[in-house]
């Protein structure tokens, strides 16, 4: 019962592993999809962060502001301080690299407040036109940092966004090439493992065959071989059984008849038997048992058992010179089991045998061996 439940267990263990292993990157993927991806939009969002445009835009709300002071009138000497104060902040945001070598407006601009800072410092006095006119400039040009960094800042993101998804992409369709990959090695592995299961299997049962009679599916003379290398050493006894006039049985009710009565035989003899005995087709219609035989007394009594089963058979032989009934001869030995002993004992229960035909048939008779000569 534990064995056919084995591969289950087998399969089902594979397909649990890919199926964890899938989910596991599965779970990852979507860690980073949902958690990790959108932390970093967020960092490239927030407004708190000092970015070209952020300090564009304090710069241009400091302009702003230093531009209202002085548009305040009366515009007294704290009001201008003031203005001077905010309007050096906005220069001094302003004033930066990126802005001189990415915008052309910024280095007039800038020369326009550093104009106007001298102009507040040296207690000039400034007209609002002329004020307007001079930070109009520097607002404008404010603005326009302020809106192409802003352009910049939301490309880089898309940019980075889409980077990331197609990255993502990639990262499930290797896993899925791994995944079918893994799936395809384990169909190939359980395909080779079912091959080599079913030739043995084949081979198993090729050599049950090689060791079977299809007659009658009892074992032939190798099989008896394999008995003996089995029992190699212990005391056995060997009977020899064969059909009187099996020839006139033949060609009297055709040879389908003469199978049967083999079979029939067969049924007989096994029937007979004792549990450890072994009855085995030699060719033709001989037929030996095999059994462990420590005396004398039970070779002599499985044989007349043997042959007063069948005679009590009473099976009908319509060509048969002295009898109505199919009748039987028996030849009996006991050898030491061996390769030598089977092949002498197999020589005297013939001699036996051959002493009952020449007798009239229908009977037994028994050979006697030296086991110690032939045990090796
Ligand atoms: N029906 C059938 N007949 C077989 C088979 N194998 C051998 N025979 C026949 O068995 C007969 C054996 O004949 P013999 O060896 O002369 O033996 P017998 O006729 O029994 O004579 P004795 O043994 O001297 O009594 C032959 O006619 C074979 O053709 C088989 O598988 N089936």
């Amino acid at each position: 019962m534990v064995e056919p439940r084995q591969p289950l267990r087998r399969h089902v263990r594979w397909l649990w592993l890919s199926v964890m292993s899938f989910t596991a990157l599965m779970l990852l993927i979507a860690y980073q999809t949902r958690w990790v991806y959108p932390e970093i939009h967020a960092y490239f969002s927030q407004s708190g962060n000092l970015t070209g445009q952020q300090l564009a835009t304090r710069a241009r709300v400091y302009l702003q502001q230093g531009l209202d002071l002085l548009l305040t009138l009366p515009r007294d000497s704290d009001t201008r301080e003031r203005a001077y104060f905010q309007l050096k902040l906005a220069y001094s945001l302003f004033d930066i690299g990126l802005y001189r070598r990415d915008y052309p407006c910024t280095e007039p601009s800038l020369a326009a407040m550093d104009d106007l800072l001298v102009r507040l410092q040296g207690n000039d006095v400034l007209e609002t036109g002329h004020l307007r006119e001079s930070l109009l400039e520097p607002m404008r040009c404010l603005t326009e940092i302020e809106m192409h960094q802003l352009d910049r800042r939301s490309t880089v993101t898309a940019e980075f966004v889409e980077q990331t998804r197609r990255h993502q992409g990639q990262v499930l369709l290797g896993s899925l090439v791994i995944f079918v990959m893994g799936l395809g090695f384990w169909l190939m592995h359980e395909l080779q493992r079912r091959r080599a299961a079913r030739s043995a299997r084949e081979s198993l049962e090729w050599m049950a065959k090689a060791l079977c009679d299809p007659l009658t599916g009892v074992g032939n003379r190798s099989a008896m071989h394999d008995h003996v290398t089995a029992a190699w050493g212990s005391p056995m006894g060997l009977l020899l059984v064969d059909i009187d006039f099996f020839k006139q049985y033949n060609d009297s009710l055709g040879h389908p008849d003469g199978d049967r009565l083999l079979r029939r035989l067969v049924q007989l003899i096994e029937g007979n038997l004792e549990h450890e005995a072994r009855l085995y087709r030699l060719g033709g219609d001989e037929f030996a048992v095999l059994f462990a035989c420590h005396d004398a007394e039970t070779l002599d009594e499985t044989c007349r058992s043997l042959v007063e089963s069948l005679r009590a058979a009473n099976l009908p032989h319509p060509s048969h010179p002295h009898s109505e009934h199919v009748t039987f001869s028996v030849g009996a030995v006991r050898f030491t089991a061996s390769h030598a002993g089977l092949e002498a004992g197999y020589v005297a229960a013939d001699g036996a045998l051959y002493q009952v035909k020449s007798r009239g048939r229908d009977g037994w008779a028994i050979a006697s061996l030296d086991m110690n000569e032939v045990s090796g």
